[in-house]
């Protein structure tokens, strides 16, 4: 019998090139079309329906996790999903996109890193591409092969409730910080424990007038240019894989129908050769109605979308395109060209040799190894703003310390939005260790006391602790369109601190500057923490000086939010100046 030719695309020994284009040549125009197609896990009732639709992708959204949420069962769907795939006639595997933002945060147990702005404060590019790497070997030990991160929006405006998922306010500061790519995708995207990143969100996001999450970001071309452009040229000179759409608009054009800025720009000037990805349902926001219309789907794939964010009715999006391809408003070299980018992917990461979880990296999920770079993270984002008196350090011995603050004691108000579930949440939502159980760690010869709202605090303190500041929220959930202060909880907490006559020191766990220049003169202390994620020990290293705080701001922090927006250079009078933070000692 003639030998079996093993097909040219499933070849290891072929150029990816030539496997890409001899499976486009197997293709059918519905297996084309189903690449181009992402879903939401919670929209498969049938993992059959994957092979059926010939889906190229599947996604979590924020908080969309298996039940139990754990990694061993993260794997064991993932796994399910791909083996449903494979029963398509050509075997083409899918790829799973999660948003793994700081750490593997949808996953219980997952280390939990600082957010952005945490780690644009550290200023440590190195650190940062170490952390990619850690967020990769937790996701991939979870089977999942694509990360929706980083997000490389130039945050503008500190009203915008995503200002924390930014590295800063400079062009400059967000492409030092794409070295997260590196680790993310491995010197080699089929390295063991690498995965996709993605570059996002395309572009201007944080630029949008007042602040408004999902707005106009209204500014000349040379502007956007200068301010949100760079760190898109700086991720695809690293290689970045996939790039996903901003929701927002440039000068009252939706970015997901903006062919210049996809095709002409990202593809052609800057030489984008990975796929493009919509945002959730980012087609169906171009008209501003619900769901998505046929002028929709044609509009955004002809501008340069290569696959779609459905994520729920997939299988109408299909029907769509097919029609707009048949009736020719949708030519089959820009279905080809969306295939060739997404195909060359999947084979660069290695997915049709290796289609399942690799199992070694499961235990990396929550490792004591992640959980010491992510404290070491912690130390660098902390920020030192004021310091009368040299209050700070905190002793360790001897000392009467009272702690307060509904942020003290919360690993969920510590890790912020975007943990566990998409808002996130408060209270001991995940394993980690609190700001106040970091405190009591280190001051085991000292007192502390704990009481939220600072019941009980007098004179007899030698210094009183305030962890203060928000409560988690993600996107436009977090937008300010008004005051910025303090919420009236920790107002009146700081308030009874004040009246004891005791130095208070101020710990901000914010994802972003609050308007707190009415309060901080009867602070003795501020330390600016972000949003630091599961390891709080890392805060208390610096409280107590084991760690000689260098954390610098990312963001100019406003004297008034009548100032908003306020940035470096704009000739604005800050409270602190971007780049800004005091140490304890030289060296
Ligand atoms: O109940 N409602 O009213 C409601 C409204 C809007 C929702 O919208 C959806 O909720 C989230 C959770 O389901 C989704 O993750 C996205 S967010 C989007 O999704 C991508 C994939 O997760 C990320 O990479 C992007 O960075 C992010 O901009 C969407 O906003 C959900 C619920």
């Amino acid at each position: 019998a003639p030998v079996q030719h093993r097909p040219a695309y499933l070849d290891t020994g072929k150029p990816v090139p030539v496997r890409v284009a001899d499976l486009l040549s197997r293709m059918s125009l519905d297996d084309k079309l189903g690449q181009m197609t992402q879903a939401e896990r919670g929209a498969i009732t049938d993992p059959a329906d994957i092979a059926t639709h010939r889906l190229g992708s599947l996604l979590s959204g924020g908080g969309s996790v298996p039940t139990p949420n754990t990694a061993q069962s993260w794997a064991d769907m993932y796994d399910g999903f791909q083996r449903a795939a494979l029963t398509s006639p050509l075997r083409i595997p899918i790829i799973y996109g999660v948003d793994a933002v700081h750490g593997h945060n949808n996953v219980h147990g997952a280390t939990i890193f600082p957010h952005n702005i945490g780690l644009g404060a550290t200023r440590d590019p190195k650190l940062v591409g170490r952390i990619g790497g850690a967020v990769a070997e937790e996701v991939s030990g979870t089977g999942v092969d694509w990360d929706f991160a980083p997000c490389l929006c130039v945050a503008r405006n500190d009203r915008w409730g995503r200002t924390y998922e930014s590295f800063g306010e400079t062009p400059e500061l967000a492409s030092s910080m794409t070295t997260i790519i590196d680790g993310l995708q491995g010197r080699s995207s089929s390295d063991k424990g690498s995965i996709l990143a993605t570059a996002k969100h395309y572009v201007g996001d944080g630029g949008t007038t007042g602040g408004v999450d999902q707005g106009d970001t209204e500014l000349t071309e040379q502007q956007l240019r200068a301010i949100h452009l760079p760190p898109f040229r700086a991720a695809v000179r690293r290689g970045v894989g996939s790039v996903m759409i901003s929701y927002s608009s440039w000068n009252g054009v939706k970015m997901h129908a903006n062919r210049y800025l996809i095709t002409d720009v990202l593809k052609g000037e800057l030489g984008f050769s990975g796929f493009v990805v919509s945002d959730w349902q980012g087609i169906d926001k171009i008209d501003g109605q619900e769901g998505f219309t046929a002028e929709e789907v044609r509009t955004s794939i002809n501008a340069g979308v290569d696959m779609v964010m459905v994520p729920y009715d997939y299988v109408s999006f299909i029907d769509t395109l097919r029609a707009e391809v048949q009736a020719g408003r949708v030519p089959m070299s820009r279905i080809d060209d969306a295939n060739r980018r997404i195909l060359t992917k999947k084979f660069q990461l290695g997915l049709f040799e290796r289609p399942f979880t690799d199992r070694r990296y499961t235990a990396t999920v929550g490792s004591a190894e992640h959980r010491a770079l992510a404290r070491q993270a912690v130390r660098e984002s902390q920020v030192l703003l004021k310091n009368d008196g040299g209050v700070l350090p905190l002793g360790k011995n001897g000392q009467k310390i009272f702690v307060a603050g509904k942020n003290a004691d919360d690993i969920g108000n510590q890790s912020g939005g975007w943990t566990i579930t998409w808002q996130g949440s408060s209270g001991p939502i995940t394993p980690g260790t609190t700001i106040l159980q970091g405190i009591r760690d280190k001051a085991r010869s000292s007192a502390v006391t704990y009481d939220r709202n600072g019941a009980g605090i007098d004179g007899s303190y030698d210094v009183a602790v305030a962890v203060v500041g928000e409560t988690p929220y993600a996107e436009f959930m977090g937008d300010r369109p008004a005051g910025m202060g303090l919420d009236a909880e920790d107002l009146a907490t700081l308030r009874r601190l004040k009246g004891s006559g005791v130095p208070v020191v101020v710990v901000l766990v914010s994802g972003r500057p609050l308007d707190i220049a009415a309060e901080l003169p009867g602070w003795d202390a501020l330390l600016a923490s972000w949003l630091p994620g599961t390891e709080g020990g890392g805060v208390a290293d610096v409280l107590f000086g084991d760690y000689n705080p260098a954390g610098k701001l990312p963001v100019t922090w406003m004297r008034s939010a009548a100032q908003q927006p306020i940035n470096v250079g704009d000739g604005q009078d800050p409270l602190f100046p971007y780049g800004y933070g005091l140490r304890y000692r030289r060296g």
